[in-house]
């Protein structure tokens, strides 16, 4: 019989498949596999689990967003988002629950193994062999089970060029979508990437690209230098760029790879704006860089002294950045986002703990982190920790650190927790809704006490931290679901504040603007007006974030073209808007008619300058019902 092949075939890379999925069915074989064996399909054990996550924890930390973000593009689609170790062992998953049904009854759970050795050929175990990335449909699946997938990986290496885990979306094969790939791949570089950037402190970073628009996007090509100029590493991009393997670059320096002495650069970096690097490559192709000084932990975009970058320019170049990341640079015109601004710059430095609300995406973190910048804190550590995405089991050890062999797995020396990371400076709780409920007793006697006793010890340390909590749920539902406790919410709601969701900002030009600023590094690129007439009517479930992410890949199709138009858009964007084509009016349900009521009041305080008594005269209703119906202005 012959075997189904996906639909829309027609790359390079697609034509190579038959034989790898040959190749494969021929190993499978010899792993002694039939297709109609019945593999082990049950879950795996807790403690395997929390080891696994253990030793996985980097990987985890900087693939959950980007699984995230590729989640969104493809939600509803009866699809999942996989990512797997080095072994093929799942350590998180993403999916519609309809298919995640279906899906642990193929083991595609946390703790399930999609090495070919345990499932024949598949996508992620056939990644892993073959190194490359890998779209594994319907009956090209080794086992009979495993025939109504469609399974596209990608393999995430390390600096190194070592496989360090793969990222996966699997569906039902009559879901096949020829994006998928490609989104896969793109993610899988977005998290190289992210991990890339995370590993060298005390360096130089070199983002480069021979066309100057490609800087910052998952294009560039980024490569590692010591303070002194020794090649240290580069991406995939850079290595492919450089067209040198990782052991020919060993040899080499930032001045024999970019003709341009480690001295110069910093020369560059002094002056006050100092624009794009302009660099040959030993191969003679000219290329345009960006370098960034990462010094003891701090990162910072320009160095601002002759000399190799001492503590002191770090410390000047860090409050510059952080000048640039403060509150004021958030403000881009909405009335809603002004009012909360106005409100939390009053309570800097009080000591009052802040609760930010808003559906994902919104900005929450940032808002978090901007407060920071402009807190007498500023100069201290901002740790953020995201209460959904670590595993249940990690979070207790994650918070509070653990001594020596607090528990199996840990790490030998034992860790220190995020609160006393933060020590001094502002902790960030994000999704505290999630934080399990054995936790919030804890995390309350640590507010109280202002102390912190990791696992496995008896002493109590000290600790003086500002608090910052996020959420998307209704803490007071959760409270009354028995799934928050009552005391920690009065402990954490200081001063409540919520982000308005994108559909709701009047600012999306502006808006808009900034991203495609940020994104294309040199302000080419304008939405046209039609795009962002679709935009105004799109409903933004994911928010900032979505916008983000559209138009970082709308600029890469855009390509030489200034103009983002339509034809930039991605298929399941365009399939939305067709489906859904304007802002659905809201259904009066009480709670959103209460939301609704809300929303006016914001609008209309704002348009006062906050102030209560002109608000409640101008819409007619007294004072004490504004500060009833919006409880957080107080
Ligand atoms: N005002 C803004 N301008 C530009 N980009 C923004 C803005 N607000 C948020 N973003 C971008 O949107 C993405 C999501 O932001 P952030 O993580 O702060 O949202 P969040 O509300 O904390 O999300 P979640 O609830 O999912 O954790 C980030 O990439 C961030 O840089």
């Amino acid at each position: 019989m012959e075997r189904q092949t996906a639909p829309h075939r027609n790359t390079a890379w697609e034509d190579s498949m038959p034989l790898i999925i040959e190749t494969s069915h021929q190993r499978s074989q010899k792993y002694g596999l039939r297709p109609d064996s019945c593999v082990d399909f049950g879950p795996a054990p807790k403690t395997e689990l929390s080891l696994l996550f253990e030793k996985n924890r980097l990987l985890h930390t900087h693939a959950v967003p980007a699984m995230e973000t590729l989640y969104q593009q493809i939600v509803n689609t009866h699809n999942m988002v996989i990512l797997t170790d080095a072994n093929g062992v799942i350590v998180h998953s993403l999916g519609d629950d309809d298919f995640l049904e279906k899906a642990s009854r193929v083991a595609l759970q946390p703790g399930a193994a999609w090495s070919e050795q345990s499932k024949g050929t598949n996508a992620i175990g056939t990644a892993i062999a073959e190194q490359a990335a890998v779209l594994v449909h319907a009956d090209q699946h080794y086992l009979t089970a495993n025939h109504f997938l469609t399974c596209s990986a990608a393999p995430i290496t390390d600096h190194l060029g070592n496989v360090i885990g793969v990222l996966d979306v699997s569906g039902d094969q009559r879901s096949f979508h020829k994006h998928t790939m490609a989104l896969v791949r793109m993610s899988a570089l977005m998290i190289e990437n992210q991990l890339f950037s995370s590993t060298f402190e005390d360096a130089i970073t070199l983002h480069f690209h021979a066309r100057p628009e490609f800087i910052g996007t998952l294009m560039e090509g980024i490569a590692s230098f010591s303070p002194g100029g020794r090649f240290l590493a580069a991406n995939r991009n850079g290595l492919f760029q450089l067209g040198l393997s990782f052991k020919e670059l060993q040899s080499h320096t930032f001045s024999s790879l970019f003709g341009l002495p480690v001295s110069a650069l910093y020369e560059h970096y002094r002056t006050a704006s100092p624009g794009l690097l302009n660099l040959c490559m030993h191969s003679g192709v000219r290329v345009a860089g960006r370098a960034q000084l990462r010094l003891s932990n701090t990162v910072f975009q320009q160095s601002l002294t002759p000399e190799p970058p001492s503590a002191v320019a770090a410390n000047q170049a860090a409050a510059a950045k952080r000048r640039l990341s403060g509150l004021r640079y958030l403000r881009t015109g909405d009335p809603q986002l002004e009012l909360v601004i106005d409100k939390v710059t009053r309570v800097l430095g009080h000591d009052i703990p802040i609760m930010i609300m808003g559906e994902t995406g919104t900005g929450k973190e940032l808002l978090a982190q901007a407060i920071h910048n402009d807190s007498p804190r500023a100069m201290s550590p901002f740790v953020a920790v995201n209460c959904a995405s670590i595993p249940e089991t990690l979070i207790e050890s994650e918070l509070f650190g653990y001594e020596d062999g607090a528990f199996t797995g840990a790490r030998k020396k034992g860790a220190v927790g995020k609160i006393l990371q933060a020590n001094g400076g502002t902790l960030f709780l994000d999704e505290i809704g999630d934080m399990p409920f054995s936790l919030q007793a804890r995390l309350l006697r640590v507010l109280q006490e202002r102390t912190v006793t990791p696992l496995g010890s008896d002493k109590s340390i000290p600790v003086n931290v500002e608090l910052i909590c996020a959420t998307n749920h209704n803490l007071r539902n959760r409270i009354a679901q028995g799934l928050f406790r009552e005391d920690l919410y009065y402990r954490l709601n200081g001063l409540v504040v919520k982000l308005p969701p994108l559909r709701e900002r009047t600012d999306l030009e502006t808006v808009v603007k900034k991203i495609l600023a940020t994104e294309s590094n040199n302000g080419r690129y304008r939405v046209s007006d039609e795009l962002l007439q679709l935009f105004r009517r799109h409903r933004w479930p994911g928010n900032f974030r979505q916008l983000t992410n559209l138009l970082r890949t709308a600029t890469v199709m855009a390509g030489d073209e200034h103009e983002i138009c339509l034809r930039h858009m991605p298929d399941d964007f365009l399939d939305d808007m067709e489906q859904a084509p304007a802002k659905e009016e809201p259904v009066a349900s009480s709670a959103n008619l209460e939301e609704m009521e809300q929303s006016a009041i914001l609008k209309a305080l704002a348009a006062h300058g906050g102030n209560v008594s002109a608000t409640a005269r101008a819409l007619g209703v007294s004072r004490n019902t504004i500060y009833r119906k919006v409880p957080n202005l107080k």
